[in-house]
């Protein structure tokens, strides 16, 4: 354990701190307040001179009574952190967090030591109880805590600037990493939040590890990128369009996204917000570190490219301020418009404090408006598929533990031939019995799969019997048409042969 120790320093000082205690005592009894005050400021300025530290406090509350400072609780998180392990007395709070279940952080008057790049400081934490002015069946105390820093008086610039700077950005990654992270629904204009405990991660993703991997980069480059987001002159958000059928696994992507990037979700209902106004508001109300989701972006608003292409409404739909529809059976009008919807995705105010990533879904990824999905507005385009084999090795692997067995290979054959969601896979091997049957469930995936197959063939020699039909439909009146034109041709033959001969 390395301990602040100020014994040494205090030692030299000691027979001059206690005369000027002394002194100090003798004034406070017998002089006034300005006097006092004289003496006060100018043995400050005397013990300076010989004491070569410099320190810092920072209280727990500064200007609002009831705001925490920031920079407390982040020295708070960074102490507990990097000096749990010096620290003799802690303090522990529980926190709901699948990585660390406790947090920790120094007790009241304790000392620990801390290195930065070879340059030792010293923090303390203490309190000052103050009693409480106000009249009060229950009096109560009020407790100011507060950390004290210490250091030699050379490394003033370098603690001053380089050490804060960590100490508070370190406080405040840790702090960001273990909060308890909370999921937002909007209730028309109001956000209300639950805590977020989605067990979905990358690593139980089912889809191609390529395209996992450079998902898991862009989105680390994107958190990691606000300098750079700042150097090239662009708001620190990013947006993504996940496109797929049902059950590929598109919400447990965001999820999953969410969990590694330790970000909150706002789950935005859009056919619940009246207008753009509200929209607006409810950005603005989102906390950086975030994502913002709107599922089924074709099915909670109508600004889908196809319409665009209905003769009746093209006037209509060009126009960006016409209002979104909400599905029919919603029963509410949604007066959001599609330039509503741009400016929230790219507005001014979309970049107002920090870093937010936007994700929308849809399963129908070809009826979007190409204005709302172009580059800049959602920058990365991920198609989520039906199951490959590669995907189906990290279910089988979640589900039933296993990297490989005989069955394998079957299974490998039939998923390159048969479309299946992840979903519908992982049902196959959700086990049945405890412990699990690897066989019965893998065969059970194997028969799903081979039904597929045969209902895919069937469908295919039904449509094919079909077009076949339409074929011998067309040729049928195609001869009919022959027919007839060579049946007129002949009869009008025969009318200008007669009308020839005189006869009609
Ligand atoms: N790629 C996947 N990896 C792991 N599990 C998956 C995957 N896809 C689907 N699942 C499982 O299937 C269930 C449904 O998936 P999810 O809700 O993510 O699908 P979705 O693409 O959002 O569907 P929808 O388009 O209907 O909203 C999830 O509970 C999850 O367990
Ligand atoms: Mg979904």
């Amino acid at each position: 354990m390395n301990k602040f120790n100020m014994a040494d320093m205090l030692g030299h000082l000691g027979s001059l701190l206690a005369s000027v205690m002394f002194v100090w005592a003798i004034i406070q009894q017998y002089f006034p307040y300005n006097v006092r005050n004289f003496f006060e400021k100018y043995s400050q300025r005397f013990l300076t001179l010989f004491y070569p530290y410099i320190q810092i406090t920072f209280n727990e509350f500064t200007g609002e009574r009831f705001k925490r400072s920031e920079a407390y609780s982040a020295i708070e998180t960074y102490l507990g952190k990097t000096t749990s392990m010096q620290a003799k007395r802690l303090k522990a709070d529980v926190i709901k967090n699948n990585t660390q279940p406790l947090s920790l952080s120094m007790d009241d008057h304790e000392e620990v030591a801390d290195d930065f790049n070879g340059v030792k400081v010293y923090w303390s934490s203490g309190k000052n109880i103050l009693k409480t002015q106000s009249f009060s069946f229950y009096p109560t105390t009020d407790e100011k805590r507060y950390y004290k820093l210490t250091f030699h008086k050379r490394h003033r610039e370098m603690i001053l600037g380089e050490y804060l700077q960590h100490v508070l950005k370190e406080g405040r990654d840790i702090k960001v990493k273990t909060r308890m992270r909370k999921l937002y629904t909007n209730n028309g204009s109001q956000w209300s939040h639950v805590v977020f405990e989605h067990p979905a991660s990358f690593q139980t993703l089912a889809m191609d590890p390529v395209m996992k991997q450079e998902i898991i980069d862009d989105l680390t480059t994107f958190s990691n990128g606000e300098e750079f987001y700042n150097r090239i002159g662009r708001a620190w958000k990013r947006g993504y369009l996940l496109y797929g059928p049902p059950g590929t696994g598109k919400s447990t992507m965001i999820a999953a996204m969410a969990n590694f990037l330790c970000y909150d979700i706002y789950d935005l209902e859009l056919t619940a917000v009246k207008d753009n106004t509200e929209l607006r508001r409810l950005l603005i109300e989102t906390s950086s570190k975030s994502i913002i989701v709107i599922e089924d972006i074709d099915c909670s608003m109508d600004l889908t490219g196809q319409r665009k292409k209905e003769v009746k409404e093209e006037e209509e739909e060009s126009d960006p301020k016409k209002p979104i529809k909400p599905p029919e059976n919603e029963g509410k009008t949604s007066k959001v418009t599609l330039s509503g919807l741009l400016n929230f995705v790219d507005g001014l105010w979309s970049a107002c404090g920090g870093d937010r990533l936007i994700v929308f879904t849809t399963n129908h990824v070809e009826k979007l408006d190409p204005a709302l999905i172009r580059r800049g507005r959602m920058d990365k385009h991920i198609e989520l598929s039906y199951c490959g084999f590669e995907a189906f090795k990290v279910l089988a692997k979640n589900y039933l533990c296993i990297q490989t067995h005989d069955l394998f290979e079957r299974i490998s054959e039939l998923l390159g031939e048969v479309e299946m969601t992840p979903a519908d896979v992982a049902e196959n091997l959700m086990p049945k019995t405890s412990p699990p049957d690897t066989e019965r469930c893998l065969k059970s995936l194997i028969g799903a799969l081979e039904a597929a197959k045969a209902e895919a063939e069937r469908k295919k020699l039904e449509e094919e019997e079909e077009k076949k039909k339409e074929l011998l439909a067309v040729k049928a009146g195609e001869v009919k048409v022959v027919n007839m034109v060579e049946n007129g041709e002949a009869k009008v033959a025969n009318l200008v042969e007669n009308g020839s001969n005189g006869s009609v």
